[in-house]
């Protein structure tokens, strides 16, 4: 494989060195995706690597596979195939390449160099342990903007009353917030020194019990937050949207979370041509589209009461995890919510589902795979290969409108058939077209 990393932040893989035997194979008959002008130029046979993820991960992977492959020979007859490329990490990846290679360096690369890849799962333990490697790819590629729609298929069975009002795109901001995980824990030199820092070079006299707390920091940046928020209004306006709504905790972190208002309004200001409305800070741009801003918690209970008011959201990471998992489940559950991890300069992009890897169904052949299905059904569309992405979409409402649905749906419907992973995706298969 060539092995140049154009993208890849320098020093960044957290794997270190890269390891002196490749573990991936390259298929022989695909080739690259790549950037032309600014535009992803894809090949009748592209070559796409994909983590098959750990738990659940294994299952969903094998079905997944099978009804993305199945949409692109029904929509394009065999002129166009994918040539999937497997690429390690989480717990496989330490089973081939070795104890604590939880991310080699060569599937950082293999994301960077083709450009669009796919990824089920990954297990974080909480506490200690490793951190994120779904956050550590998403930094390393400066995948900057996780993309996660929401939208509800007919018949999917839902707690709220109508769940066909839900129809919001979640930008969620991927790279910094607490979320990067910059943290020193309880006790530890690091934590004595950064306290000793705040409290006597920075006058910190607020915290509550200084020698028994760990502390963490949230960086927020201008950068960061103008390019989400830019993906975010062009998506809007790509996509004939109504509003853009920026979601945060400004009132309590000010120059975080109240920042990120700030810029993103300011932006809307001078690269979309936003103008206040009524004196502000709402603005109208010249299509139509309004930028607007809620408070995190205020959102979070009105997306139940009135979800129809929100439509294109920009949010930071933390805001944006707790946004998706809530929205998905009006939706019935993150067994069907997709996303992406895109970096819009780039074209770099790796699709996964919302969900992690739920271990107590692993290998049980039962997890509804629908998240990974429509991430792939995503990534198509992305490619641009609209027929087969339309197919999938097509046959997922078909299959659930016959009641043909996993156990997670099946537990809260009337009379449905419940089916496993792959008889899941068998009828899929069969219901396309
Ligand atoms: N991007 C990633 O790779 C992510 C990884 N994770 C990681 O996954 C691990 C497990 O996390 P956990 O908090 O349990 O969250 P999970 O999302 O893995 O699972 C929580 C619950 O969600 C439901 N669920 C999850 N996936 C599906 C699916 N495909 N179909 C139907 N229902 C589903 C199940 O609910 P029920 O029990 O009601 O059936 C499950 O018990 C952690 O290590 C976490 O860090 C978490 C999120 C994202
Ligand atoms: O990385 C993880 O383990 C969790 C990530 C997560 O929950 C998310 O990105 O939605
Ligand atoms: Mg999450």
């Amino acid at each position: 494989m060539d092995t140049a990393a154009s993208h890849v932040i320098p020093g960044r893989y957290s794997a270190g060195a890269m390891t002196s035997a490749s573990h991936i194979q390259v298929p022989a008959q695909g080739e690259k995706i790549t950037m032309q002008d600014g535009k992803l130029s894809v090949p009748n046979t592209p070559v796409v690597p994909f983590v098959e993820g750990d738990g659940t991960g294994r299952d969903i992977w094998k079905a997944s596979v099978r009804v993305l492959d199945a949409a692109v020979e029904k929509a394009y007859g065999g002129e166009r195939k994918i040539a999937w490329m497997e690429v390690y990490a989480g717990e496989k990846s330490t089973e081939v390449y070795g104890e604590n290679e939880w991310l080699p360096a060569e599937t950082v690369q293999a994301f960077d160099e083709y450009l669009i890849g796919i990824k089920g799962p990954l297990t974080t333990p909480v506490g200690g342990g490793i951190r994120s490697i779904n956050v550590a790819l998403r930094q390393e590629l400066d995948l900057y903007a996780c993309l996660r729609p929401v939208q509800y298929f007919d018949g999917v069975p839902s707690p709220v009353k109508q769940p066909e009002l839900v129809d919001m795109v979640i930008f969620r901001e991927n790279t910094e917030d607490i979320y990067a995980g910059i943290e020193y824990q309880e006790g530890t030199p690091e934590a004595k020194k950064f306290l000793a820092f705040l409290q006597n070079e920075m006058g910190v006299k607020k915290i509550r019990f200084p020698e028994t707390s760990s502390l963490g920091v949230k960086p927020v940046s201008k950068e960061g937050t103008e390019r989400l928020v830019r993906a975010a209004i062009q998506y809007a306006i790509d996509n004939g949207r109504k509003s853009v709504t920026l979601v945060h905790k400004g009132n309590i972190m000010k120059f975080t979370e109240g920042s990120f208002r700030d810029w993103g309004y300011a932006l809307a200001k001078s690269e979309f041509g936003g103008v206040e409305i009524d004196g502000g800070p709402w603005l109208k741009l010249p299509n139509g589209i309004v930028i607007k801003d809620v408070i995190a918690d205020a959102f979070l209970q009105q997306i139940i009461l009135r979800p129809a008011e929100y439509d294109v959201i920009a949010t930071l990471n933390l805001n944006g995890d707790y946004i998706s998992d809530a929205l998905a489940a009006q939706v019935g559950g993150i067994g069907i919510a997709p996303g992406a991890n895109i970096n819009y300069v780039t074209g770099h992009a790796v699709f996964e589902a919302t969900h992690g890897t739920a271990p107590k169904y692993a290998d049980k052949d039962v997890i509804n795979p629908s998240s990974v299905i429509l991430s792939g059904e995503m990534m198509l569309r992305h490619m641009g290969w609209s027929e087969a992405a339309d197919l999938i979409l097509g046959s997922m409402s078909k299959t659930i409108g016959q009641k043909v649905v996993t156990y997670d749906f099946a537990r809260l419907m009337d009379s449905p058939t419940q089916v496993g992973t792959t008889a899941f995706a068998d009828a899929l298969i069969a219901n396309m077209g």
